[in-house]
């Protein structure tokens, strides 16, 4: 669905990413890892077009995005930044239905399409007429999925989508948009730097340090066949409360 060949990115002195061949498989959620600037939102960034790489070709859906394609391509990709990015003068309704009334999509169906998405992502719809700063930090989340997923594309790219959740909160929602993800068949990245939450979404899972792929495989892989000391050393960075209570993580 999207293959990255050869693509590089810096920033002046900085080496954002290395030389890197990546492909997204369809249908599948794969997760980008690892510590902090290590290049994940870079990678984001680049699949959907919002900076262009110095090296390689970036092909979705099999044709490049180049800046002449990338407006029409970037409608088949919904986005969700870090921190959800909703624009603040604008209502949640607002902010959903902004692109479908750019695009001249009549009333009725816009209607329809918010009434399917506010039942998705179970959305309270007497809240749909509140300012972002109305609401609170999960609903102002599944707001931005509901913008993202307005016009129904096939790819989701996802930003640290639950960060600045609690961890109650954030646990619940990583639930609920996983039944998402699975009831709607898409195809998603999603970066985390939360092992756990790379588990539990992550078909295929993708660690990167310093601008590279580390490993890349599915949890288990991972876990019983570490490529580096590494991956070892991240995988087993998570404390577990009961740690300091004086249990094993497993019990
Ligand atoms: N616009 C920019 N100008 C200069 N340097 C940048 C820019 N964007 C990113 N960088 C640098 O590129 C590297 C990768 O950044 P990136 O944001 O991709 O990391 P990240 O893994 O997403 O980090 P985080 O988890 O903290 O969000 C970092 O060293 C960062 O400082």
């Amino acid at each position: 669905m999207l293959e990255l060949e050869a693509v590089s990115k810096r920033y002046g002195s900085t080496i954002a990413l290395h030389t890197t061949d990546l492909s997204i498989v369809q249908g599948w959620t794969t997760v980008l890892i690892g510590p902090s600037g290590c290049g994940k939102s870079t990678l984001l960034r680049l699949m959907i077009g919002l900076i262009q790489p110095d090296t390689g070709i970036i092909r979705f859906e099999g044709a490049s995005l180049t800046t002449t394609s990338i407006l029409a391509q970037r409608r088949e990709m919904g986005y969700v930044i870090q921190e959800g990015g909703l624009f603040p003068h604008f209502t949640a309704r607002g902010n959903i239905v902004l692109m479908a009334e750019h695009l001249g999509w009549d009333k009725a169906r816009i209607h329809r399409r918010l009434e399917a998405l506010v039942t998705l992502t179970r959305f309270p719809s007497e809240a749909l007429d509140r300012y972002p700063i109305q609401l609170s930090g999960g609903q102002r989340q599944r707001v931005a999925l509901m913008r993202a997923l307005m016009l129904d594309p096939s790819l989701l790219l996802l930003d640290e989508p639950l960060g600045a959740l609690d961890p109650l909160n954030r646990y619940e929602l990583q639930a609920e948009l996983k039944e998402v993800f699975r009831s709607l068949g898409k195809t998603v990245v999603m970066v985390t730097h939360d092992m756990g939450e790379a588990a539990h979404f992550g078909d295929h899972i993708v660690l990167l340090q310093e601008g590279r792929i580390v490993q890349q495989g599915s949890i288990r892989d991972l876990v019983e066949n570490p490529g580096a000391p590494f991956v070892e050393r991240f995988i087993r960075a998570q404390r577990s409360p009961l740690e300091a209570y004086g249990r094993p993580h497993s019990e």
